[in-house]
C-alpha cells in the first residue's frame, strides 16, 4: 500500500452497507417536509412528543455506556453528550413546537411511547444491557449520523433564510459540532471493532443497521400519526 492509500475503516464499511437506508431517509416525506416547510402541526407535535421521550432514553443509554467504560476520555465524552442532549437538543424541538402551534409544555408532558418509538428505544436499551461497549455504540451511532447527513443535505439544498420555518432545525443539525460528535463515535467504534472477535463485530453491524432502519420508521411514525390500534 502506498502512503496515500488506506484501507476502509469498519465505520466506513457500515455506512456503505446502510446506504440504501440512508437514501430512503433522505427521500422520506417527513424529511422532505422539513425541506419544503409543509408539515402539519399534528405531524410536528407527534414527532416532538415521541422524540422528547426518545432522548430521555438516549441519556439513560449514555449512563450505561459510562458503566461499561474503562477509559476516562470515554466517560468524559458520554458525560458531555448527556449535557448536549439535555440542553442543546431543546433548540430543534422548540423550533418544531413553535411551528406546530402546540405549547412545548404539552409536548414534553406526553408519557406513552408509540409502537415505533418503543421498538427503537427497546433496541438501544437491549444493545446496552446485553452487549459490549462497541455493540452499544453501534446502536447509538446512526442517531447523530443520520441527522448530521440530513442537516448537511438540507442546508446545501434549501440554504434556509430567516423566512424558512425550519431554519434553526436545519442549521442545528448541519453544525460542525454534530459532525464532531459523529467523528468521536466513529473513532471509538473503529478502535473497539479492531479489538473485537467475529461474533462481536457481527452484532455491532446488526445493531447499527437495525438503528438505521429504526431511524427511517421513526420518521414514518410521525408522518403517519401512528397510534396504538387498541
Ligand atoms: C429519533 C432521533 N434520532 C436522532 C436524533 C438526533 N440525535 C439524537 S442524540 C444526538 C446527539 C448524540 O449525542 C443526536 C444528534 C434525534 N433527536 N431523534
Amino acid at each position: 500500500m502506498s502512503a496515500t492509500e488506506r484501507s476502509t475503516s469498519f465505520t466506513e464499511e457500515l455506512r456503505s452497507k446502510a446506504d440504501p437506508v440512508f437514501e430512503a431517509i433522505f427521500r422520506h416525506p417527513f424529511v422532505r417536509g422539513i425541506a419544503e416547510g409543509n408539515l402539519s402541526g399534528e405531524q410536528l407535535a407527534h414527532y416532538v412528543r415521541q422524540d422528547f421521550q426518545y432522548l430521555t432514553v438516549f441519556c439513560q443509554v449514555y449512563g450505561l455506556a459510562v458503566s461499561k467504560s474503562t477509559r476516562r476520555e470515554d466517560i468524559a465524552f458520554f458525560n458531555e453528550q448527556i449535557g448536549f442532549v439535555l440542553d442543546s437538543e431543546n433548540h430543534p424541538h422548540q423550533n418544531l413546537a413553535r411551528v406546530s402551534g402546540y405549547p412545548m409544555e404539552e409536548l414534553e408532558g406526553a408519557n406513552e411511547l408509540l409502537p415505533t418509538a418503543r421498538n427503537y428505544t427497546r433496541h438501544t436499551l437491549y444493545s446496552a444491557h446485553s452487549g459490549t461497549l462497541g455493540e452499544l455504540l453501534c446502536a447509538l451511532y446512526p442517531c447523530p449520523l443520520t441527522y448530521w447527513e440530513i442537516g448537511l443535505r438540507l442546508k446545501e439544498e434549501v440554504k434556509p433564510d430567516d423566512s424558512h420555518p425550519f431554519k434553526e432545525w436545519i442549521e442545528f443539525y448541519a453544525d460542525p459540532i454534530v459532525g464532531d460528535i459523529c467523528r468521536e463515535f466513529a473513532r471509538r467504534i473503529d478502535r473497539l471493532a479492531s479489538d473485537a472477535g467475529k461474533a462481536e463485530r457481527a452484532n455491532m453491524e446488526e445493531h447499527y443497521l437495525t438503528s438505521c432502519r429504526m431511524e427511517h420508521i421513526f420518521w414514518s411514525m410521525a408522518y403517519d400519526l401512528e397510534e396504538w390500534p387498541v
